[in-house]
């Protein structure tokens, strides 16, 4: 088992670590089979078809954990994206600053059997099975990265304006909804990777509203408990049209 530590990284502090395989056991394994079993036996008619492409492309099986020195070649190859290792959740200006880098901080420690369904941090199976997927979509990976070196530009100069970046990111890349031509799909990680919030989002219980900028921007979130609303695009190209309009309010 790989270790955990819950306290957030800052930018000077940043540790270099890399995933040592070896390390997995053989019950670490196990945890990723049910994992990846389940979610796929549930996303096909419930995830965006970009992210099941691209779980295809990039290759992940049951079979193994995927091993970062065979991902990140591929990633390269097929975006310019690379994960890397951080311990858990990192700060704000860092998440983005990496992000800008084409850099997708990932933790390499696994969910136990007690915690299948949800978990109010992220584990490596949500920050790589949930997320790169998506970063083998050349459109998407090209926003996420837009999202982050304009985070960064304008958080550097006014840190304010960092939580609407925070924002932007949470309801689209973490919990957000698609109205595809043929149904209501997830492209969100956060939901991706949790059994339990597959479900919740896509039934009567949650609010869901239209994908806006300024609904987005309204509308504060919490980070450890199911989200209560989400934000659904029609297309995926309102992303990149949003956050051109957020920079050029900011540089009104
Ligand atoms: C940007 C936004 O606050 C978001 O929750 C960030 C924060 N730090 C993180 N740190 C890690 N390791 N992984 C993440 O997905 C995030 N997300
Ligand atoms: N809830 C997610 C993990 C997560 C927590 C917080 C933010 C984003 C993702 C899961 O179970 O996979
Ligand atoms: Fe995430």
């Amino acid at each position: 088992m790989q270790s955990v530590s819950a306290a957030p990284v800052a930018s000077d502090a940043l540790p270099l670590l890399t995933q040592v395989y070896a390390d997995y056991t053989a019950a670490d394994q196990h945890v990723w089979q049910l994992l990846f079993d389940r979610q796929m036996a549930l996303l096909p008619g419930r995830a965006a078809e970009a992210f099941l492409e691209g779980v295809r492309r990039v290759g992940f099986t049951r079979d193994a954990i995927p091993d970062f020195r065979e991902v990140n070649p591929r990633l390269q190859e097929l975006t310019g994206w690379e994960l890397v290792v951080v311990p858990g959740i990192v700060d704000d200006a860092v998440f983005f600053q990496l992000l800008a880098d084409r850099k997708f901080p990932a933790t390499t420690w696994l969910r136990t059997l007690e915690q299948l369904d949800y978990l109010e941090e992220p584990d490596m199976f949500h920050d790589v099975f949930g997320h790169v997927p998506l970063l083998t979509d050349a459109g998407f990976a090209d926003f996420l990265q837009k999202l982050g070196a304009a985070a960064v530009h304008h958080g550097q100069r006014w840190p304010g304006t960092l939580e609407q970046f925070t924002r932007l990111y949470w309801f689209t890349a973490e919990f957000g909804l698609i109205q595809q031509p043929d149904g209501l799909r997830i492209y969100g990680a956060g939901l991706l990777s949790s059994h339990g919030e597959v479900k919740f989002s896509l039934s009567e219980a949650p609010t869901r509203l239209p994908f806006t900028l300024d609904g987005v921007l309204d509308t504060p979130f919490e980070k450890d408990k199911f989200q209560d609303l989400y934000f659904v695009l029609t297309d995926m190209q309102q992303l990149p049209e949003s956050l051109a309009q957020l920079q050029a309010r900011l540089l009104e």
